[in-house]
């Protein structure tokens, strides 16, 4: 009989949610390259991961020479160098910071087909220790957006055309100025393929999540609110704020900060 350990956890405000999720993420890549040798991670390229990035990178002790970095998604037809891309995004906020063993940039400049199979053919490389991510404020986790999302997806990596919220968000987070400048397309890692990693990191701040978090805790498991099928994955925490608890019934306690 399998077991799910989904647990919700809330904090007094943005830094204590990244500072959870941090300490969680790194005890998780500590174990495994204390088993294995060699650790891999998936990563979000999201400002709302960014407490969690910003901590992560504080963390003592976590052998990122051993530890692999891959990311979740990204646009297609957008120039190699914008800022916007999610590679050179995590480049700023994480990788340059910690230096890993590796870091594999989704190549769409390759075009979709090619940098779908590159990828495909990487997440096979070895099995994936950790996965931090987010949701987004229409309940999808990476690129998979309602109502199409695949929850059983048979394939690792797809192109998908990105929804109108999603590409709002875009705007809404100040990564492009103009709707218009948001690309149409993107390749994401489906949902099966987030959920095979070992342990999952959900860091989810801002009254705008309020209502995605409480169809993540409330709504049926199904590909109308993606997020719900965390609650299938044996092994996912998730880190909220207080505004994004604020539609939880009864509200969850919130936690008291971590002293060291
Ligand atoms: O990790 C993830 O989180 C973001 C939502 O965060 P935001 O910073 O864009 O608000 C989401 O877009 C991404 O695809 C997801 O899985």
């Amino acid at each position: 009989m399998s077991t799910t350990t989904f647990a919700l956890h809330a904090h007094p405000d943005r830094a204590a949610m990244g500072a959870a999720a941090a300490r969680s993420a790194a005890r998780t890549l500590r174990e495994a390259v204390a088993a294995r040798g060699t650790a891999r991670m998936i990563a979000a390229a999201a400002p709302s991961q960014l407490d969690v990035y910003r901590a992560l990178t504080a963390e003592p002790d976590v052998p990122w020479d051993r530890i692999t970095i891959l990311h979740m998604d990204e646009y297609l037809d957008l120039d190699p160098a914008a800022p916007q891309r999610f590679g050179n995004w995590l480049r700023t906020h994480l990788v340059d910071a910690v230096q890993p063993a590796a870091f594999h940039p989704m190549r769409t400049e390759l075009g979709a087909q090619a940098a779908t199979e590159e990828y495909a053919a990487l997440l096979t490389e070895g099995p994936i220790d950790l996965v931090c991510l987010g949701i987004g404020v229409n309940g999808h986790i990476a690129f998979n957006d309602p109502p199409d999302a695949d929850l059983g997806d048979p394939c690792p990596v797809r192109v998908v055309q990105l929804d109108l919220a999603s590409r709002v968000q875009q705007v809404d987070d100040d990564c492009f100025d103009t709707l218009e400048a948001v690309p149409t397309h993107a390749l994401t890692l489906t949902i099966p393929a987030l959920m095979n990693g070992a342990h999952l990191v959900c860091a989810v701040p801002d009254a705008r999540k309020a209502e995605a978090v409480r169809a993540l805790v409330e709504e049926p498991i199904s590909s109308h609110w993606p997020c719900t099928v965390l609650r299938r994955h044996p092994h996912c925490e998730v880190h909220v704020d207080r505004d994004a608890a604020s539609l939880l019934h009864p509200a969850p306690a919130v936690a008291a900060p971590a002293v060291r």
